[in-house]
């Protein structure tokens, strides 16, 4: 399995070994093994229920662990001193329906001990100029997923991990968001999204292949295609799934 070092030599963003975690009495994750280089946007892909938001819960240090270690900026995840340096945006918005999109951002930015400065930054890079002054209550999913994703870039944090912020977005709307992830990391910050949407795949540095609690593969988007000879991720992906049980099913 991956266990790709930065370019630079420098000690990676994220560090995973051998990680399993037990959820409902089963194992869900079944001895992972990858690292995050600093400075890059890594793609967590998988189907539904491979097991994305449970990795995701282990590296910002949500989830118990049955084995193995998950370093993050040099910390065992979930590590107080974390706290500020590590953005988490997770999949279902988690805002105050009563609290306009300003005040709910006030309010988090406060909580996190982030300059109150951030707020108006943070609004204006997903791009809710124009809905600041409405309760999330009235916003649309789309405004609501920005709203979210605006909380976890409050205190410019040295890692961002996104669960999913894409889903339910426009095309466009999906488009100016990576386009802001890119941003973000030409900026330092690494990022970590998952998706199940295999076309935001291209748009990664580093993607992680994942099936049913496995990493299926680990490697750049060009690198994947080259390696399994396909026109496009999704069959790359079909390949990989092929390669490793004999079916595609
Ligand atoms: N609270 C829970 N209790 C028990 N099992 C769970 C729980 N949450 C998730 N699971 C199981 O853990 C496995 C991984 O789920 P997880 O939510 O991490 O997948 P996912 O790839 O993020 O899926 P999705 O794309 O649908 O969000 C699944 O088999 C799921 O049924």
């Amino acid at each position: 399995m991956m266990s790709s070092s930065p370019a630079s030599g420098a000690e990676p963003a994220v560090s995973v070994r051998d990680l399993r975690v037990v959820r409902g009495g089963r194992e869900v994750l079944h001895g992972l093994t990858f690292d995050v280089p600093r400075g890059s946007i890594v793609g967590l892909l998988g189907p539904s229920g491979c097991g994305k938001t449970t990795l995701i819960r282990a590296l910002v240090g949500v989830q118990i662990v049955k084995g193995g270690t998950v370093t993050v900026l040099g910390a065992p995840a979930g590590s107080a001193g974390l706290r500020r340096r590590v953005g988490y945006a997770t999949q279902s918005p988690a805002v105050y329906a009563d609290l306009t999109v300003t005040e709910n951002l006030r309010y988090f930015a406060s909580v996190l001990s982030a300059p109150r400065t951030d707020v108006e930054r943070v609004i204006d890079e997903v791009g809710l100029g124009g809905s600041r002054h409405q309760t999330a209550v009235t916003l649309s999913g789309g405004q609501l997923s920005r709203v979210n994703l605006a909380v976890a870039l409050l205190g410019a944090p040295e890692l961002i991990v996104l669960d999913e912020p894409t889903v339910g977005l426009d095309p466009v709307l999906r488009q100016e968001l990576w386009e802001l992830f890119r941003e973000l990391a030409e900026r330092g910050a690494t990022l970590v999204v998952s998706s199940h949407v295999m076309d935001e795949a291209g748009r990664t540095d580093r993607l992680l292949l994942m099936r049913e609690g496995d990493i299926l593969a680990d490697g750049t988007p060009d690198g994947l295609r080259s390696r399994t000879g396909a026109a496009d991720l999704e069959e790359a992906f079909l390949h990989l799934i092929t390669e490793k049980s004999g079916s595609p099913t």
